[in-house]
């Protein structure tokens, strides 16, 4: 199927003369949640700025639902809708009123029908007359989302729709994002929170420094993180790792105190058990063990600290 959006060699370096994207290139899936996830100044709303013809590329191509984001704007920005950083919202008008008002920025006709659906599905029926500043920081952060699929985009951008918020709220608003998939909208977030992109996302991408370093579905990366290490620490400091033991992947640290045992807990069998048994054979013997599970932050952290 095609993609709704495809990225191709999009570079973007700014007036000042900084680089801020290299040569992007990501396709995106019809009804996926997308979480693009990178260090402050990586270039996620760089990116997403260009995809919603807000920041002008400096090379390459953007096409939403096929359209061309610079050649074909307007029909490309009616296909997308996007929930910024910022609560940018009238505090004096009520929550129908902007709603309604943001369709109309589409040159799409009245539909109460659709804002009506919109607000009950976010939980802001009841708020629709109240104004935006008698709400709750939640509620705010809803209507901003409500306002973004007021003309009924097929494509969704949330840049950072957690930051700041508590963890109550966040839960409230992956519930929220899931729920709107469910209604066929492709989703893309920005986030800093690993443990959202673990949640949320259907597939992952890492930026940093404007660059994609990593792509890959979610289900793989859990994969990779159910990777856990088993430490030993040695009564007795080895040169080498004993050729007996070579099957089993260990690793000596620096200082041939300890070794290292990798395994994959969602492996049907550790390894452990006969690992245990080669060391006991091989008349190793260990003061302590610990098991440690590498977490997504720290593959996250490996990957972009490499990259420095
Ligand atoms: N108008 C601009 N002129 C020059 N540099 C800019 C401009 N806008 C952004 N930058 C720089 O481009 C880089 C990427 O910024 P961007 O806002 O895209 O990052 P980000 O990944 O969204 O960061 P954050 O997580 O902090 O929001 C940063 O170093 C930023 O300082």
């Amino acid at each position: 199927m095609q993609p709704i959006i495809s990225v191709s060699n999009l570079s973007k370096t700014y007036a000042s003369g900084f680089s801020a994207l290299k040569n992007i290139n990501l396709d995106i899936s019809r009804g996926e949640i997308f979480a693009l996830l990178g260090p402050n100044g990586a270039g996620k709303t760089t990116l997403i700025s260009i995809i919603c013809g807000i920041v002008n590329p400096t090379e390459g191509t953007v096409l939403a639902d096929g359209h061309d984001i610079v050649r074909d704007y307007r029909d490309a920005r009616s296909r997308i809708g996007l929930v910024p950083q910022e609560l940018t919202t009238d505090a004096f008008e009520t929550v129908w009123a902007t709603v309604s008002f943001s369709r109309g920025l589409f040159g799409k006709p009245a539909n109460p029908a659709h804002i009506e659906k919109i607000l009950k599905d976010l939980s802001l029926w009841e708020k629709k007359d109240s104004k935006i500043m008698t709400l709750s920081g939640g509620m705010k952060r809803r209507v901003m989302i409500a306002k973004a699929l007021s003309h009924e985009p097929q494509i969704l951008f949330l840049d950072e729709p957690t930051a700041g918020v508590d963890v109550e709220l966040r839960r409230d608003m992956w519930e929220v994002v899931r729920s709107l998939r469910e209604t066929g909208v492709t989703i893309i977030l920005t986030t800093h929170y690993i443990e959202e992109a673990e949640q949320m996302a259907d597939r992952v991408g890492v930026i940093s420094h404007g660059e994609i370093i990593l792509i890959e579905d979610k289900a793989e990366l859990m994969h990779k993180l159910g990777r856990k290490q088993l430490t030993l620490q040695l009564q007795q400091r080895l040169e080498q790792v004993p050729a007996e033991l070579s099957s089993h992947g260990l690793e000596l640290s620096d200082d041939g105190n300890e070794l290292v045992y990798t395994y994959d807990t969602q492996g049907e069998r550790t390894g452990i058990t006969a690992l245990l048994k080669d060391l006991n054979d091989a008349g190793i013997r260990f003061k302590d063990l610990q098991t440690k599970q590498s977490s997504l932050e720290e593959i996250f952290v490996n990957l972009v600290s490499e990259r420095r």
